[in-house]
């Protein structure tokens, strides 16, 4: 974390509705259009003589100097519609972070103008979905309009701005009266009173009075090079269930029920829970069947313990523990843990029962990460998690071999755990391969979906000039290479033109799988080879019918059969329509 340097910082300040912008209709209040023309009035939020001088565009707000050689730029995007965060949903956080990727390149940082009734779920939400964030990202709202006489509008929003235009937080914030929270341990705790937020586990990241102080020691380092990613395929099917004194056993197996995939549980004081034997068996049953229960404590503060029998009861009966994470925290980890693709279940819990985003306090290391301890791989990936921050450059070295090796077994969720760290999953070993590159070759299906989903370039070349693609071809993966073309893979020219003599030896081979590969990976089976002959010249000299049958069957051109698009890998782009930035 460092002051940011350069005489212009540019932000981008994404206006989503809420209280801040509201105005009164019919006596309640609804969210209002216009806040960037309201704030183009009001002196301490655009330097309009400044604006003019410097020949900014129209859309470009501009405030006066907080110091005396640099100035923070901005841009308001006005979301269509306008919510009252109570009507949001994972749908619109989705798209706000899809907003911040797609304006990553031109901005110095981020604030997110929100209403205050969600902004604690937003946050934890965006926190997740943001990996390898390396810019400030912060969120601010207001209890009062900020058009109204007396308001806690401006001050939060000028405060959110003055922070993100003036230094590097790589973390998903939440500023409110002054304070400035990580993003993903608050909590809204008053309806009325200008200090609606607190981070009950976690002392604030900086304080603004009349200096800035900054808790250099809470705020997340930047870990690695990796480039942002944004995880959109966050699971909707999980649910928030409190616990009272004597709720019926058949309460809860309704809740319980699918599609229900995973459930934060808020209990009694240090992860406490009635024992009655019907409500236990419950919770075992849904277990089991493979939902997830996470235990987090309904108190303000302080964290899931097992110094109870009742809190154990509830560990015995399948429950895992949340630790000190908030409920909108739990609930945000849960939805992005279960739509991570391919993980086992197991690999999912190891997920959840650890720190990803600043929002537990670690557990004890021994009681960690017990799969990854299961293969030599594993060990490693988990002795690299647990070195000290001053190590970073020994795991950022070995960290492209590790997971070129995890992808080559399969290891989904060692792969996840070094994304986790800050690994960059694109990144080169010393043969030039990236681990999609091992993964094809590995056959490793399941891991190649998860690469190609967190946008891996498809046609990498290594360092002898082979794509996946051509690697899954030579395993004659057949899974792996109808993902791959339909991500867009493709055979190069000079692969294309060399596959003539390789047909050619596959057929005098009599080699079925090893030709279909070649086809389904788009090569024309009528390429000759060096001497001329194409492969079914070869079948027809040597007499095998059965192959010269399928060279005929398949030699209609190019296996395009793959092509279109993979699904999963566009949906999250769909329905964007229904909610976009003006
Ligand atoms: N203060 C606020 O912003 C509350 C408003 N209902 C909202 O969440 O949008």
């Amino acid at each position: 974390m460092a002051r940011a340097a350069g005489p212009e910082r540019r932000l981008l300040a994404i206006y989503t509705g809420g209280t801040i912008g509201m105005r009164s209709e019919r006596g309640v209040l609804v969210p209002g259009k216009g806040l960037a023309a309201v704030l183009r009035t009001l002196p301490m939020f655009h330097d309009g003589a400044h604006a003019q001088a410097r020949g900014l565009p129209e859309d470009t707000l501009v405030l006066p100097p907080a110091c005396p050689d640099q100035r923070v730029v901005y841009t308001v995007l006005e979301c269509q519609p306008l919510f009252d965060s109570s009507d949001m949903t994972i749908t619109e956080w989705v798209q706000i972070a899809q907003t911040i990727e797609r304006h990553y390149g031109q901005y110095h940082g981020f604030v997110v103008i929100h209403g205050t009734d969600t902004m604690a779920f937003a946050a934890s939400v965006l926190s997740f979905m943001l990996e390898n964030l390396q810019k400030t990202v912060i969120l601010t709202g207001a209890q009062v309009p900020i058009h109204a006489l007396w308001n806690d509008g401006r001050e939060n929003l000028l405060g959110a701005l003055l922070l993100a235009g003036q230094y590097v937080i790589p973390e998903v914030c939440l500023f409110f009266q002054k304070q400035l929270f990580r993003g993903n341990r608050v909590t809204k705790v008053d309806t009325r009173r200008f200090a609606a937020f607190c981070s009950p586990n976690l002392p604030p990241l900086a304080t603004v009075g009349a200096d800035v102080t900054i808790n250099r020691e809470l705020v997340r380092r930047v870990r690695g090079q990796g480039r942002l990613v944004v995880n959109s395929s966050m699971e909707r099917d999980v649910g928030l269930l409190r616990l009272y004194p004597g709720i019926p056993a058949t309460l809860v197996r309704v809740f319980l029920q699918p599609p229900l995939k995973g459930v934060v549980m808020e209990t009694f004081g240090s992860g406490n829970g009635p024992t009655k034997p019907d409500l236990l068996r419950e919770l075992r049953v849904a277990a089991e069947r493979g939902l997830i229960i996470v235990n987090c404590t309904h108190c303000l503060q302080g964290a899931v313990t097992s110094d109870y029998g009742t809190g154990t009861a509830l560990a015995g009966a399948g429950t895992i523990s949340g630790s000190d994470m908030t409920s909108e925290a739990a609930l945000a980890k849960l939805s992005y843990v279960l739509g991570l693709p391919g993980l086992s279940l197991d690999g999912r819990k190891e997920l959840l029962a650890r720190d990803l985003r600043g929002e537990m306090t670690p557990p004890a290391a021994d009681a960690l990460r017990p799969s990854l301890r299961g293969s030599t791989l594993g060990r490693g990936v988990a002795q690299l998690l647990s070195l000290s921050q001053e190590a970073d450059d020994v795991r950022e070295a070995l960290a492209p071999s590790l997971a070129c090796a995890a992808a080559h077994a399969g290891d989904l969720e060692a792969l996840q755990a070094l994304a986790e760290l800050g690994g960059d999953l694109s990144l080169e070993d010393f043969g030039g391969q990236t681990p999609l590159h091992s993964a094809a070759r590995g056959g490793q299906a399941g891991v190649v979906a998860m690469l190609l989903q967190r946008g891996l370039d498809v046609n990498a070349r290594d360092k002898d000039g082979l794509s996946p693609l051509l690697l899954a071809v030579r395993g004659r993966h057949q899974g792996v290479i109808g993902l791959l073309r339909a991500a867009g893979a493709c055979l190069s020219p000079q692969e294309l033109e060399d596959s003539g003599t390789e047909l050619c030896r596959l057929a005098s081979r009599a080699d079925c799988e090893g030709l279909r590969a070649w086809w389904q990976a788009g090569a024309d089976l009528r390429q000759p080879g060096y001497d001329g002959c194409s492969a079914l010249h070869v079948a027809e000299a040597a007499g095998n019918l059965e192959v010269a049958a399928l060279l005929q069957s398949l030699q209609g051109g190019p296996g395009d059969q793959a092509l279109g698009p993979y699904p999963g890998l566009h949906s999250s782009s769909s329905g964007s329509a229904a909610w976009c930035l003006t």
